[in-house]
């Protein structure tokens, strides 16, 4: 039995072939210049049939799939399936064939790489809804070459039976494809705990190990078995294995849903919220019972622009999510452009170190009015809505920080103003930040990868980047202290809550709340589990665990000793 052991970063036991994800396609080359680099025996008619059968072949598979997809994911195979059947990508290619062609003739993938850049490159500069297509017209373009190299197409490969899906990463534009009646189980041999792979596998409750050296040499059909808890993969598994995966699937149907009020052993309370990108989000996050929204990632509804969405774009967008949650609290995030969320009407892609560079709250430097005009679509969809309304600004670093971005939401007409602390200066100055703003929440994603000095997008460093490193503890502990110094209009300390990942985790979840957090907003998915293990521990055990995980020497020591502390992660499979 072969194992490879990675990181898990969502629970859940399952078995069931690997499908590979097919390696981005390569750019075929260009020809010489003026040379033609064709044998002689191929000719150009020879070479225009086989772009014609090729570009039809991708349309036909592409119809096929959006036959049998629903919602974004349909639509999405839909477009790009009209991409391929367009007349003038393929005639263009054509051209490109002939000697006479500028530069000379050109291979038939060649040329349709040429072409499709070309109408991309159009699309692009009409601007608008035609810009929107430019991603439709490279996938189409990428899929012609492959079909005429006789490799499979790229992105996630379609499949009559479930499968669990390898992959060196998943880049957020797989997410629209990926169905989660077909994939049971993501694996990867990079990406950390925070990266887009374990973002989205948490959003869809599918168990997930990244950063699995080699997995992605694992041949297409082999049968493995998945611990997303534990972080462990293997290859033709043995009868105890396939009987875990049996019992896994009986208890995640019987893990009772959320009731939509969170409360601990003695009846204290801990809301719990959801982290949405958009309305249709937030209607599933209100289905699954979330008790408001914690973080709004407001980026998420504009991550497909290249310009500057406008103040009545945004009051609908944000009005979507605020019309889910009447009379309820939500947390609007400000735009967090830069680093593994660019948005180009923000953020430079040249920056040489763009975690560290000009990216969440820092873009008012560069781009100023962008945030007011943010800010004043807020203010106007919340006069809308019946929703509480509280917003935050990313990556805020210093107290003067917090005070501008406090007077930006005043002058807006906004009455909460709050930080994300994710900044480790943040944390050790909590109580002189919060001073300054209504709230804190704390995103342990960034606040890893800063106070590890571990990119969270790196797998090799997923070790490094787990929010159960207790030095991050500290730093969660030392915000929640300086918090409980500065207490808010009603008299009491200005509530500090978890928007990152670590609140998904049920075992880190009780550690959070004994280290003083007030809110757990996760993804909608992980409600249930997280509320279900809450409700075991009183606060004064909770306090108990977090003094355990503090002085544990490592992450995988704080973590075991939590575990061993909460037979109920077991009896749940958590
Ligand atoms: C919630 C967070 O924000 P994001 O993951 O969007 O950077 C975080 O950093 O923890
Ligand atoms: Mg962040």
């Amino acid at each position: 039995m072969q194992t490879f052991s990675g990181v898990g970063v969502a629970p859940g036991r399952v078995l069931g072939p690997v499908r590979q994800m097919p390696k981005p396609v390569q750019e075929p080359a260009a020809p010489l210049q003026g040379a033609v680099n064709i044998p002689a025996d191929v000719t150009v008619e020879s070479q225009g049939q086989r772009i014609k059968d090729a570009a039809k072949a991708v349309q036909t598979e592409l119809r096929a799939r959006a036959d049998s997809a629903s919602g974004e994911g349909k639509e999405v195979l839909e477009a790009t399936a009209l991409m391929a059947a367009d007349p003038m990508l393929v005639k263009s290619a054509i051209k490109l064939l002939s000697p006479e062609a500028p530069g000379g003739a050109r291979t038939a993938e060649r040329a349709i790489w040429e072409a499709g850049g070309s109408v991309a490159e159009t699309l692009k500069a009409l601007g608008g809804y035609m810009a929107e297509r430019v991603a439709d017209v490279l996938d189409v373009r990428a899929r012609i070459v492959s079909e005429l190299r006789g490799l499979p197409a790229p992105g996630i490969p379609a499949s009559d039976v479930p499968f669990i899906l390898a992959a060196e990463d998943l880049a957020p534009a797989d997410t629209a494809t990926l169905d989660p009646a077909k994939v049971i189980a993501l694996i990867t041999s990079s990406g950390g705990p925070q990266s887009h792979t374990a973002i989205l596998a948490r959003a869809l409750g599918l168990p997930a190990v990244v950063a699995a050296q080699g997995v992605d040499d694992i041949a297409d059909g082999t049968e493995v078995y998945v611990d997303g808890a534990a972080g462990a993969i293997t290859v033709d598994p043995g009868e105890d294995l396939r009987l875990a995966a049996k019992a896994w699937a009986t208890q995640a149907s019987t893990l009772a849903a959320f009731s939509g009020t969170n409360v601990m052993a003695d009846g204290f309370r801990v809301p719990l919220l959801a982290n949405v990108g958009t309305g249709a989000d937030a209607v599933k996050a209100a289905d699954a019972g979330a008790e408001g929204v914690g973080l709004l990632r407001t980026e998420f509804c504009f991550l497909d622009r290249d310009d500057e969405p406008t103040v009545e774009e945004q009051i609908a967008a944000y009005g979507a999510v605020f019309a889910a949650f009447p009379g309820k609290k939500v947390v609007v995030r400000t735009l967090d452009a830069g680093a593994d969320k660019p948005l180009p009407f923000l953020t430079n892609a040249d920056e040489p170190n763009p975690a560290l560079g000009v990216r969440g709250y820092r873009t008012d430097l560069t781009s100023p009015g962008v945030l007011e005009r943010q800010l004043e679509a807020i203010a106007a969809a919340e006069a809308a809505n019946r929703a509480e309304v509280w917003v935050m600004a990313p990556m805020i670093s210093t107290a003067d920080e917090a005070a501008h971005f406090a007077s930006l939401c005043a002058a807006a007409g906004l009455t909460t103003p709050g930080v994300m602390v994710e900044v480790p200066s943040a944390a050790l100055t909590a109580a002189t930040v919060l001073r300054e703003v209504g709230f804190a929440s704390l995103g342990t994603n960034d606040l890893t990868q800063y106070a590890m000095a571990a990119d969270r997008q790196l797998g090799p460093l997923a070790t490094l980047n787990d929010p159960w490193q207790p030095a991050m503890l500290q730093l969660v502990k030392l915000t929640a202290d300086g918090a409980a110094l500065v207490s808010g209009a009603t008299g009491t300390a200005k509530p500090v809550g978890v928007c990152g990942e670590a609140a998904a985790d049920p075992a880190l979840a009780v550690v959070l709340v004994g280290l003083g957090v007030a809110t757990l907003s996760m993804s909608a998915r992980a409600l249930a589990a997280v509320a279900a293990v809450l409700a075991t521990v009183t606060v004064a055990q909770a306090q108990q665990l977090a003094a355990t995980a503090l002085a544990a020497p490592s992450a995988a020591a704080a973590r075991a000793a939590v575990r061993a502390e909460l037979p109920i992660l077991d009896e749940l499979g958590l």
